[in-house]
């Protein structure tokens, strides 16, 4: 397990839920707040769009009226209308080239009988139409294109106008109709003046340009396909629905009296500067600066608290579980975790130091606790110790182990004769003779108390652990430590007892030592000086 996982796992789950949080807060935000309110602007500029083409073609009907009253030759069309001069209209006022040039299909004069005085159409190539499709207008708009006396309106004494769409010929068209007075305001109307225009693309041309270039024009079949996206009909008060988007359109439409759709115009909708999606790219954009400021955050805070707290819990749990203060780690930072770990590395080379210290101690302890201060052999608590050992060890039953006793003759005549003191010399002369010549590694010599020595042999049996014995015995006297005391030889012996446990015989320390012991009261016994191996 990586340590610090759970840590870094917490933190990292800290930071997602807030890239999250954040996400879905922009989103939120996005969607209800500010895509609604961009919509809703575009849509206010749609709007406008729409309105101005509208302004446009009103303004555009608006010079068609003006047309009516340019004529300087008003009063004679008076007196033609009053007189029913047919010939004066049709020949001085109704002109083909002059219609051609203002765009105007037809021009007629109808008598307050709603009765034809004189006039004329053109279709779009300005080929007049025979008969003329206007001679008999009821038979067009329910006979709504004249103005009658009754609906002029007298208390104004403005001009009483009409203004119609209508399909003439099948095609869509906009008629303008004047009632004829004098020219002062004076005397009753005398009919109606009538001009008609094909709304057609020239038509359309007309339209402020700049503007018009962008306006398409559709009638007939196409036109009655786009109704469905139709947000606006001219000529209708607060027509202009919320705008409605078709091939990045907008469509604006005109009926007739009934009705009835006679062609659409569209205009390019305003190219949207804004990215329509939930998740433009600047939220992406965004995002993605925030994972990495998160990112940046998170090494800064792995730098700073992660990984010292990681390399401060290796230690201790190294501490902990294994008694290992070795463990350290380099804390360069200068905040208090930082300092905490050089503080902890400080802690666990102290500790470490005191350990080595209390094992030392330990060991020395343990020495003096099992060793012969004077002689510097093993003591009787070591060789119980060694004997508690080799009886637990079940190896021991396949081999043989032998106990040498080795006592120092007479030297209570020693002490007598040179003093303790001397008697400790010599005691320690004889400690250094038996550890020297018990060359294996695995013979343990110890004084057993006063004079009288104990030797181990492991893996040794009666015999030779006789002549080991021997050895030590001639040693000592080879050693030749002066004992004027003595009434018989004048250097210090020794007398030994050796006894021996056979393969397959239980190792019992007991009884061995009984046994050695008596073989050393024999060697006493037989006159000191030499060897008694237990039978
Ligand atoms: N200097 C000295 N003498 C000791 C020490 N331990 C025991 N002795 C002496 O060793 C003597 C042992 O005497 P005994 O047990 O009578 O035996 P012995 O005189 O050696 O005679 P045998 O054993 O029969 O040969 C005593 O006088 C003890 O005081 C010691 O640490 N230092």
């Amino acid at each position: 397990m990586v340590i610090g996982t759970k840590l870094r796992k917490q933190l990292l789950l800290a930071f997602t839920a807030a890239c999250i949080a954040i996400l879905s807060a922009q989103t939120i935000i996005r969607h209800f707040w500010i895509l609604p309110t961009f919509e809703m602007m575009a849509k206010q500029n749609d709007r406008i769009d729409i309105q101005r083409v509208e302004s446009q073609l009103q303004q555009q009907i608006d010079a068609l009226s003006k047309m009516v009253f340019d004529s300087a030759a008003w009063d004679s069309m008076y007196d033609a209308a009053k007189n029913r001069r047919t010939a004066w209209f049709n020949n001085d006022y109704v002109i083909a080239d002059a219609l051609e040039r203002l765009d105007v299909n037809g021009w007629y004069l109808y008598d307050t009988n709603a009765t034809i005085i004189g006039g004329g159409s053109f279709d779009n190539n300005y080929q007049p139409y025979s008969p003329d499709i206007l001679e008999v207008p009821q038979h067009l708009l329910d006979n709504d294109l004249i103005i009658l006396p009754e609906e002029i309106i007298a208390e104004s004494k403005a001009m009483t106008s009409k203004i119609h769409f209508l399909k003439i010929n099948e095609l869509p068209a906009v008629t303008v109709a004047y009632n004829v007075t004098k020219s002062d305001g004076t005397g009753s109307p005398v009919g109606t003046l009538l001009l008609w225009s094909f709304i057609d693309k020239e038509f359309i041309e007309n339209l402020t340009p700049g503007l018009a270039d962008d306006i398409t024009y559709y009638q007939g079949e196409k036109a009655q396909a786009l109704n469905a996206y139709i947000t606006s009909f001219f000529g209708h008060e607060n027509t202009v629905n919320t705008p409605i988007e078709h091939d990045k359109k907008l469509y604006i439409g005109v009926q007739d009296k009934h009705a009835n759709l006679l062609f659409v115009l569209s205009i390019p909708m305003r190219e949207r500067t804004y990215d329509r999606s939930l998740f433009d790219s600047s939220l992406i954009t965004g995002l993605l600066i925030s994972g990495s400021v998160f990112m940046l955050f998170y090494l800064y805070i792995n730098q700073q608290l992660l990984r010292p707290l990681s390399e401060m819990f290796v230690s201790v749990s190294s501490a902990l579980n294994h008694k290992d203060f070795t463990v350290r780690a380099e804390y360069k930072g200068d905040n208090e975790l930082h300092q905490l770990g050089r503080g902890m590395n400080e802690l666990f080379m102290l500790i470490e130091t005191q350990r080595a210290e209390i094992k030392e101690r330990h060991e020395k302890l343990r020495h003096i606790s099992n060793t012969d201060a004077m002689t510097s052999l093993a003591n009787r608590r070591a060789l119980d110790t060694h004997l508690e050992t080799l009886a637990n060890d079940p190896e021991n039953i396949n081999e043989n182990v032998s106990l040498i006793v080795a006592d120092i003759d007479h030297f209570k005549l020693y002490n007598d004769y040179y003093g303790h003191d001397q008697g400790d010399k010599a005691l320690c002369k004889v400690a250094q003779v038996l550890k020297a010549f018990t060359k294996r590694g695995t013979d343990f010599v110890a004084r057993y108390g006063g004079e009288e020595f104990v030797i181990v042999l492991s893996n040794t049996d009666a015999q030779a652990a006789l002549a080991v014995a021997e050895t030590l015995r001639k040693a000592v006297e080879s050693a030749a430590i002066v004992h004027e005391g003595r009434k018989d030889v004048k250097c210090v012996t020794l007398s030994i007892g050796i006894a021996s446990k056979p393969v397959s015989q239980q190792f019992d320390s007991n009884t061995l030592f009984k046994q050695a012991d008596e073989a050393l009261y024999q060697a006493k016994a037989q006159g000191r000086n030499c060897c008694v191996l237990s039978r």
